[in-house]
């Protein structure tokens, strides 16, 4: 009996055994006839990391074109597949769009976003889903994009003014620090109903606060690369602690706006905005059905408008006047349009739809200069097969939108300022032509596109209304260098000397 006992037991451990093997067999093979995307041969440990240099999408897009639009990069231990085709940014935003719109949980995302309860950085989530409908209808619908036209328009006056001095001067103004003023001074109004110009906010620090976030959130992270020991070397060379400075000191200026709400402190300019919506949320958190919406969260919402808001719109000023200074041509074609259309010394929001050479001027702008070039990043949320190769669960993605506003096949001349490509074209920002996506596309678009478009276009229609541009004496050019971050933007400040018209 004993006998036949232990033969039983050693009969099931073979049986486990054999069917452990297979399995495992079973599991190799399976990996083994996966089909991954190429990439170039890589480095132990490090992997693709030394090919990134310090403006990626510039470095991804030359690798590119070794190995092709969809390729596999292992950043430290994460695989990273790169768009780089009209084509293939058409299959991961709207083919697999739900199978790719998760953000991945990176280290500084992580502290910005109060640990994922903003929009831009956290990962799909029914959170997410809520958060962003709020924002929608509350900041981004076009009722409320209307109705925040006054405080564009007093905005571009005031603007004006600053420029007018410096005009009767002839001296230089620096337009990048004027586009920035202009477009925080609507972001804060419209997010907490105070002008950051001659608010306490703009003795220079609020800029430099921004700046700060913007490059920590672009910096390369190796707690992200290496999860389980990369955090040691991010102590060990600075990283961490510049994250946690600018995480702080963001965190202050966010903390004082809320404080100030509360108390009532920020409603002198009568102004509706989206701290006092969001707070009005808070208090009502008990009603049936509604969000529960913490003060950490409401942080990470004016966190996003801020630095989602503010950047972009400045950065895309800035390389439209530096594009039309050393354009001459288009900078004549655009002036003589807004010259003989408005007949006001100020551009109104209405005179833009008479304006279309200026709305082929913006697209150019955006196609050679897309503040986000490789969008934000992204996670895959399942398996799944794009152009036959398997996209694995978890791999992060970046769609390089600077380099499919330079694909051959879609752009003559790519390299070229000529806004007359877009005559008689339907392209255009709402992610439906895959060759053009300077908002992205699919559930993550820009939510801030009708406000992002109709700000720039208003604030580069009304500085060419009323002012010729020439260089400063002594320059020649305008240098183009980039500065990267989670956006990228013009590096050196652009001065130009106004000419009153
Ligand atoms: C020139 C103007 C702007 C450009 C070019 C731009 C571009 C972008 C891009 C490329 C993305 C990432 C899309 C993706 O991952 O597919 C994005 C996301 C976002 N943008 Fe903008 N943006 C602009 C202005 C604004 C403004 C004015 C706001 C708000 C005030 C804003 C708020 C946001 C938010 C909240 C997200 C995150 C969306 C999400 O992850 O669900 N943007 N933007």
């Amino acid at each position: 009996m004993l006998g036949l006992d232990r033969m039983m037991h050693s009969l099931s451990i073979w049986v486990v055994s054999l069917l452990l093997l297979l399995f495992f067999l079973l599991l190799k093979t399976k990996t083994h006839n996966k089909k991954l995307p190429p990439g170039p041969p890589k480095l132990p440990l490090l992997g693709h990391l030394h090919l990134i240099g310090s403006l990626p999408h510039r470095s991804l897009w030359k690798l590119s074109r070794t190995y092709g639009p969809i390729m596999l990069l292992k950043l430290g231990s994460i695989p990273t597949i790169v768009i780089s085709s009209a084509a293939a940014a058409r299959e991961v935003l709207q083919v697999h769009d739900l199978a790719c719109c998760s953000r991945p949980r990176l280290a500084a995302s992580a502290r910005f976003s109060y640990n994922f309860l903003d929009i831009g950085l956290s990962p799909y989530s029914d959170h997410w889903r809520e958060v962003r409908k709020i924002c929608v209808l509350e900041l981004f619908s076009a009722r409320r994009v209307q109705s925040f036209k006054s405080i564009r328009e007093e905005e571009v006056a005031l603007l004006l003014k600053s420029i007018s001095q410096s005009s009767s001067l002839e001296i230089p103004v620096d337009l990048s620090e004027e586009s920035y003023t202009f477009t925080a001074n609507i972001t804060t109004r419209i997010a907490f109903g105070k002008s950051f110009r001659g608010s306490g906010l703009d003795n220079g620090n609020f800029h430099q606060v921004i700046r700060r976030a913007i490059a920590a959130l672009g910096s390369l992270s190796m707690t992200d690369f290496f999860p389980n020991v990369g955090w040691v070397i991010d102590r060990l060379s600075g990283v961490s602690g510049r994250l946690e400075k600018s995480f702080a000191e963001l965190d202050a200026f966010l903390q004082q706006v809320v404080d100030d709400h509360i108390n009532f402190k920020a409603t002198s300019q009568n102004e509706e905005n989206i701290v006092d919506v969001l707070l009005e949320m808070e208090r009502d958190c008990s009603k049936p059905n509604a969000l529960q919406l913490t003060r950490d969260c409401i942080k990470a919402l004016i966190m996003d408008i801020f630095i989602a808001g503010v950047n972009p719109g400045a950065g895309t000023i800035i390389w439209a006047m530096t594009e039309l200074v050393r354009n001459p041509r288009v900078m004549k074609k655009l002036q003589d349009e807004i010259r003989t259309s408005v007949k006001e010394n100020q551009v109104k929001e209405n005179d833009l739809e008479k304006l279309q050479y200026l709305k082929m001027v913006m697209k150019e702008v955006l196609r050679l200069h897309a503040p986000a070039p490789l969008l934000l990043p992204r996670e895959t949320l399942s398996h799944f097969k794009l152009n036959g190769y398997d996209i694995d669960l978890k791999a992060h993605l970046y769609v390089n939108v600077w380099a499919i506003g330079r694909d051959l096949d879609y752009w003559t001349n790519p390299e070229e300022f000529l806004p007359e490509r877009f005559i008689g074209s339907t392209i255009d920002y709402k992610g439906q032509n895959f060759e053009y996506l300077p908002f992205g596309a699919g559930r993550r678009i820009c939510p801030g596109m009708n406000m992002g478009i109709v700000t720039m276009e208003l604030a580069l229609a009304n500085l060419l209304l009323l002012f010729d541009w020439k260089l400063p004496n002594g320059m020649k050019d305008v240098d183009m260098e980039e500065d990267a971050g989670l956006t990228v933007s013009k590096k050196l400040p652009l001065k130009l000397i106004p000419v009153g018209y």
